[in-house]
């Protein structure tokens, strides 16, 4: 990629961060990166310290320029390396640090976390690069953000883990409201976890399954976390509607899911190309009618 849209600079109170230095569209590729070097999760101090014995004098400045969060506490490099890394081949961001694969990015490793982000970061097998996508339209001077951490616990927990885990005490958007803004955030936030779990046990139920799905999007939306937040949600509405063989109902959600894929990870994906076939007749799918015919809804405009 040669002409990016942020720069590196500081960022009040946070380091350095990524700034936007011109406008972004909504689903906008931000950034395409290879890793320095990657590491498996038992990775310790002697695997980070043989791996960087492998990189040029000039990267390994590079690497000790980046944030520790863990000084004092651990060895530079080890305690670099946990601060920064950003998950590779797995990305299921609520597992974060605990994904299988690992990797630290010159550029992409200065993203600060907001529990409201403006990007998501996604592992490209194919490209074998992480890429960082706009999940809202981004205004120059804007602060580009990941998340750290799922996004789905209350403040105090998200507080707790980011202080615990990168040692800073998280004032984004969402982190920032109180009384009874705060209020309503936490409990929408932990709704839309318990609508997570409820929507995955509704298989044998899909007009239920199909309500919680609304009602966890309409929540999404008004804690600003669609689309990729919802990633999950839309393609299981897709499920519940093609199970009982509701194939126009099937059709806008299977074109919601794409459409969300598209901002959220990229038009050429793995993960989005997979919903092809489907775009195209939806009875592909190896669930289509194999229960009861009924029909459903599909996503609100
Ligand atoms: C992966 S680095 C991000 C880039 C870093 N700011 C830098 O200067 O290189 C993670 C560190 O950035 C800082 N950071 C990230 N998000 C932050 C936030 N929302 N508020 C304050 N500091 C943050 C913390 O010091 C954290 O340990």
């Amino acid at each position: 990629m040669t002409d990016l849209p942020f720069a590196v600079q500081d960022v009040p109170g946070k380091g350095k961060g990524i700034v936007a230095t011109r406008s972004v569209a909504q689903g906008e590729l931000v950034l395409a990166e290879a890793a320095l070097f990657t590491q498996i999760l038992s990775r310790s101090n002697a695997t980070v310290l043989a791996a960087l014995a492998r990189l040029s004098g000039a990267d390994q400045r590079q690497y000790f320029s980046l944030a520790n969060a863990r000084k004092g506490r651990v060895p530079p490099p080890i305690g670099i390396f946990e601060t920064n890394a950003l998950p590779c081949g797995d990305n299921d961001v609520s597992r974060g640090a605990a994904a299988s694969s690992a990797g630290i990015f010159l550029l992409g490793s200065r993203f600060n976390s907001s529990c409201r982000p403006n990007v998501n970061n996604y592992w490209d097998e194919r490209m074998q690069k992480i890429t960082f996508w706009a999940t809202r339209a981004i205004a120059p001077g804007e602060e580009l953000c990941i998340s750290y951490m799922s996004v789905l616990a209350v403040r105090e927990e998200r507080r707790r883990v980011l202080q615990a885990a990168f040692g800073f005490e998280c004032r984004c958007v969402a982190c920032s409201r109180d009384g009874a803004e705060l209020r309503a955030s936490d409990e929408r936030r932990v709704a839309i976890a318990r609508l997570y779990d409820e929507v995955g046990a509704c298989q044998n139920n899909p007009a239920v399954g199909v309500r919680k799905v609304k009602t966890a999007l309409r929540l999404l939306a008004e804690e600003g976390l669609l689309p990729h937040i919802g990633l999950p949600l839309y393609q299981s509405a897709f499920q519940f509607c093609v199970s009982v063989a509701d194939v126009k109902n099937a059709k806008a959600w299977i074109k919601k899911t794409w459409e969300a894929y598209c901002i959220s990870v990229g038009p050429e994906s793995e993960d989005t190309l997979e919903l092809a076939v489907f775009m195209e007749d939806v009875r592909k799918h190896p669930a289509f009618d194999q229960l009861p015919r009924r029909t459903l809804t599909g996503p609100e405009a």
